[in-house]
């Protein structure tokens, strides 16, 4: 079972608040001064992974009380629970094992009693066929023709995973183009249809319960378009196929359970791209490629589940992260990746970890009073320093980032991946080191500024540093290293909420809002006023109505 410990009520917490004011009082350039040896004490490396986290406000004392903490927190019996298929996932009674789906080895692994990895094997050996068929073009649509064109209709983990991953390993694609349809907004899908031929477009309806309004919408949407343009229902089976846990749903939607590819109630939606949901991965970029991928998040997780805490990536990313949020009183976390492939990594991780962690409640159902999951965002460099570095240099609130960068670039054209991780590199420093009002009035003197001019700019000018950063420096974005990076900040979110004592892995916030658009929906399919809510829902509804 998880353990259930407060984590303010244990001694390193106590200790770590103690130690706050003293290292709250050194800035990082001190720390950097005072000591030569910083980065090889506080970076680690994985494989092909560089995490330096030495330009955090830490010192060796605040390492040990972070790591004390998660020792207090019983961390290790919690990574034990869930690799070992215990049902972690309480409050929906499953296990949590996307680490199955990715488990080269083949060890067993057991759920409920069953070892896992016959079912797994069995998709991912139909996941292989159908890709390379496909591929191939062996696989043929109801006029003989080859597909060209591959269509995922999804949203959230059914989404945001495959998007992710197909745009930062589009070094590695082949001729199918992909797109990927989420939004319920009939925008989505009929900008989307206008690109593609009935005659040669596959359709992977993906969606874990094959219940959710978005995708059950666009998918029949889907199919009403095909039929309209060519294609007759005993067609249906060479252009839709279903990637789900639920059987009867993909029956009663009228595609052939042979085109099903089948996932478990133990995958999380938002851990689900290593599962068939990833079918649009493997597509993409050829089934070899998707089990490198496998391959390097299974490598992670044999570093998560075995190395000391004090070598232990996703770890030490994790307790970086609560000393910010529980202590500094951080509310947010930037990703930013060095990258263009990599442009939508940060928004696959708001779901990864604001759905796994934003919660209220602890582990017993008590309201917690400590905070809990941050606020992910981020953009890729170099864009970001165009539009919101201003406030992470300048501004008031704390924003811990992550810098990401690859030291190759798949596109190594001329100088530009120079000028690239120019910016990367740069950017922490800055946000270490700042600027000085001694350092501004110098330069404004050089520039040949007055005395009164320099008094006037001086102040808007100076940077007062001592902004943390990670920096994780990949030799190269592959599917393996990408797979690996993608499993790390699963296990710090893992971890963090271990130590948060929350449930990581339901989602019942996302329920209220979906219930309430069911009570909604009837009301705007009439010409009736609408009185039966309160004043602002009833006046937009109505507004809605009279302009529509
Ligand atoms: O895959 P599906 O069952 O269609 O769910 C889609 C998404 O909807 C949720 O908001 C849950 O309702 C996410 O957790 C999930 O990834």
């Amino acid at each position: 079972m998880l353990p259930d410990i407060d984590f303010t009520s244990t001694q390193s917490y106590k200790y770590l608040a103690d130690h706050y004011i003293d290292i709250v009082a050194k800035s990082l350039k001190e720390l950097f001064d005072a000591d030569d040896q910083r980065f090889e004490k506080f970076s680690l490396q994985f494989e092909d992974i560089l995490l330096d986290y030495s330009k955090n406000r830490i010192d060796e004392e605040t390492l040990a009380l972070l790591i004390q903490l998660a020792k207090e927190c019983s961390l290790k019996q919690a990574i034990d629970a869930m690799f070992s298929g215990e049902k972690i996932n309480v409050t929906e009674g499953r296990p949590v094992l996307h680490i199955a789906l990715r488990n080269r080895s083949n060890t067993p692994i057991y759920a409920e009693g069953e070892d896992v990895m016959p079912e797994v094997n069995r998709v991912l050996a139909q996941m292989e066929t159908f890709s390379n068929k496909i591929i191939s073009g062996e696989w043929k649509g109801f006029t003989g023709k080859a597909i060209t064109d591959v269509v995922n209709i999804g949203i959230g983990g059914s989404d945001l995973g495959p998007v992710m991953v197909t745009e930062a390993l589009k070094a590695y694609k082949n001729h199918l183009n992909m797109h990927f349809v989420s939004n319920v907004d009939g925008t989505h899908i009929t900008e989307t249809l206008k690109k593609v031929d009935p005659e040669t477009t596959l359709f992977l309806i993906a969606s874990k319960t094959f219940t959710t309004q978005e995708t059950m919408g666009n998918a029949h949407s889907a199919r009403d378009w095909f039929i309209a343009n060519g294609g007759a229902d005993e067609d249906v089976a060479k252009h839709f196929v279903a990637l789900s846990t639920n059987t009867e749903g993909v029956e009663k939607f009228g595609i052939d359970t042979n085109n099903m590819f089948e996932f478990w109630d133990w995958v999380g939606g938002r851990y689900s791209l290593w599962s068939a949901i990833g079918l649009s991965i493997s597509l993409s970029v050829g089934f070899d490629n998707f089990t490198r991928l496998l391959s390097g998040a299974h490598a992670m997780d044999e570093h998560f589940k075995t190395a000391e805490f004090e070598q232990n990536i996703p770890v030490i990313m994790a307790l970086m992260g609560i000393w910010y949020n529980n202590f500094f009183e951080a509310e947010t976390e930037a990703i930013l990746p060095y990258d263009q492939y990599m442009h939508r990594f940060a928004a696959y991780f708001q779901q990864g970890d604001m759905e796994s962690n934003g919660k209220h409640v602890d582990r017993n159902g008590k309201h917690v009073d400590y905070q809990t999951g941050p606020i992910i965002w981020g953009e890729p460099g170099t864009n970001g320093q165009h539009a919101f570095y201003q406030l992470i240099h300048q501004g008031t609130k704390l924003i811990p980032c992550d810098f990401i960068a690859p030291a190759q670039s798949h596109n190594p054209l001329g100088d530009h991946h120079k000028m690239l991780l120019s910016n990367f590199f740069a950017q922490t420093e800055a946000l270490m080191n700042g600027k000085t009002e001694e350092v501004v009035i110098e330069e404004l003197k050089k520039a040949g500024k007055t005395d009164e001019e320099i008094k006037k700019i001086a102040p808007f000018k100076v940077f007062e540093g001592n902004r943390p950063t990670n920096s994780i420096l990949v030799k190269k974005i592959t599917p393996y290293t990408l797979g690996s990076m993608i499993a790390m900040y699963e296990h710090k979110i893992f971890v963090q909420g271990i130590i948060w004592n929350i449930y990581s892995f339901d989602q019942w916030g996302v329920e209220l809002g979906k219930q309430l658009a069911g009570k909604i929906l009837p009301e705007l399919k009439n010409e009736e006023e609408v009185t039966s809510h309160d004043s602002s829902t009833n006046g937009l509804i109505n507004q809605y109505k009279a302009w529509r």
